[in-house]
């Protein structure tokens, strides 16, 4: 599936049963034991650079205990997310439609609220509850014509303008143009964490659509990832240490009232094509803490597909909803539609069974 452009390839068959209790266990499983089924999925030549993965897990200790309807894990270029917003909103859709007990085993405990016509379903990912208002036409398919939202686990910031001194063999033009050599930024959780800088601290004055060459905002991006990651205080998760790390940095831009674009780069400099609903999630929390987003309020998230290809309509938005003692719960909605099936092999004699990606190690 694809949503906003970010494409989802769903695992629904063939991969191995997964040892462990938790889904933070079977995820660990996922990276130590079957790490060549993301690569052969992820990589070329049957993936890509920018392909994305959700591998369906029937059995969590979420699903167990009845707070969750199925888990998930979700995967990329480089390894395996804790968060997914685009992923979770095609998700809504696909599991809605499957009627196949082998795929998604509780698909007939779903109910359809008659009076809103949304099905209500809940993902366990590895961040904790995703649930799912998923849109259904009478004839009980998804519905493409309307967004599916969802509400994710409580987001918070954890650092607000924390002033970045990039070395001087790391300067990219841009920023040297401007004759500084720090960047502000913040950083927040949405079920990952993300660093989240403005366009024009990082010296593009003209935004994202001024000068800019996604080159010189890789450069950008990935420079900042090294010197934050191993700041490991930044990204502390209250209860899992698995959910410590640094997954992404969004470069934003403001662009009308409570309107706003951005590019999110996460994993190995994967550039999301969807304004990332876990990135939206973080922004959200960000916005409440900084006092620009008061409950209730709606704020509209642009991509780089908009950016570059001037498609708009097709963003998500986000709403701050409520402030828990954990954070705040964002709901975010978008569209997801489907582009396919496939099946893969890999013939015995292959030279390059687990795939590659043309300018990162393979
Ligand atoms: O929408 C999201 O949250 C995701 N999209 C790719 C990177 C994030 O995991």
């Amino acid at each position: 599936m694809h949503t906003s452009g970010e494409p989802t390839r769903i695992v629904v068959n063939g991969y191995p049963e997964l040892e462990g209790g938790t889904l933070l266990e079977k995820r660990r499983c996922a990276r130590d034991k079957w790490d060549e089924i993301r690569m052969r999925l992820m990589r070329e030549p049957r993936g890509h650079a920018e392909m994305y993965g959700a591998i369906l897990v029937q059995e969590t200790e979420l699903t167990r205990s009845g707070e969750a309807d199925i888990g998930v894990l979700f995967c990329h270029n480089e390894g395996y997310s804790t968060m997914c917003g685009h992923a979770s909103i095609g998700l809504g859709r696909f599991l809605v439609d499957t009627h196949d007990l082998n795929v998604f085993p509780r698909r007939n405990g779903l109910v359809q609220d008659p009076s809103t016509g949304f099905v209500t379903l809940r993902l366990h990912a590895p961040c904790g509850i995703v649930q799912l208002s998923v849109p259904v036409k009478p004839d009980g398919h998804s519905d493409p014509t309307r967004p599916v939202s969802f509400l994710g686990v409580p987001s918070f910031a954890t650092a607000r303008n924390l002033v970045v001194e990039i070395p001087a063999d790391k300067l990219w033009p841009s920023l040297k143009a401007t004759g500084r050599s720090t960047v502000t930024l913040d950083v927040a959780y949405g079920g990952a964490f993300y660093a989240l800088v403005s366009a024009s601290e990082l010296g593009f004055p003209y935004g994202l659509r001024g000068a800019t060459t996604v080159t010189e905002l890789d450069h950008a991006t990935a420079t900042l990832k090294a010197l934050l990651s191993p700041r490991t205080e930044l990204f502390v998760h209250p209860t899992e240490a698995d959910l410590t790390f640094l997954y992404g940095v969004i470069v934003t831009e403001v662009t009308a009232q409570q309107r706003e674009t951005g590019i999110c780069f996460f994993a190995d400099q994967q550039i999301d094509r969807s304004p990332c609903g876990s990135g939206v999630m973080a922004r959200v929390a960000l916005g409440v803490a900084q006092g620009r987003l008061r409950l209730g309020d709606t704020c509209e998230y642009d991509s780089v597909v908009s950016l570059l290809h001037g498609e708009s309509g097709y963003g998500f938005r986000g709403t701050a909803v409520e402030e828990r003692e954990e954070g705040v719960i964002v709901k975010v909605d978008g569209r997801a539609f489907y582009t396919g099936a496939s099946s893969f092999v890999v013939e015995e004699h292959d030279a390059l069974p687990n795939g590659f990606i043309v300018g990162l190690p393979a």
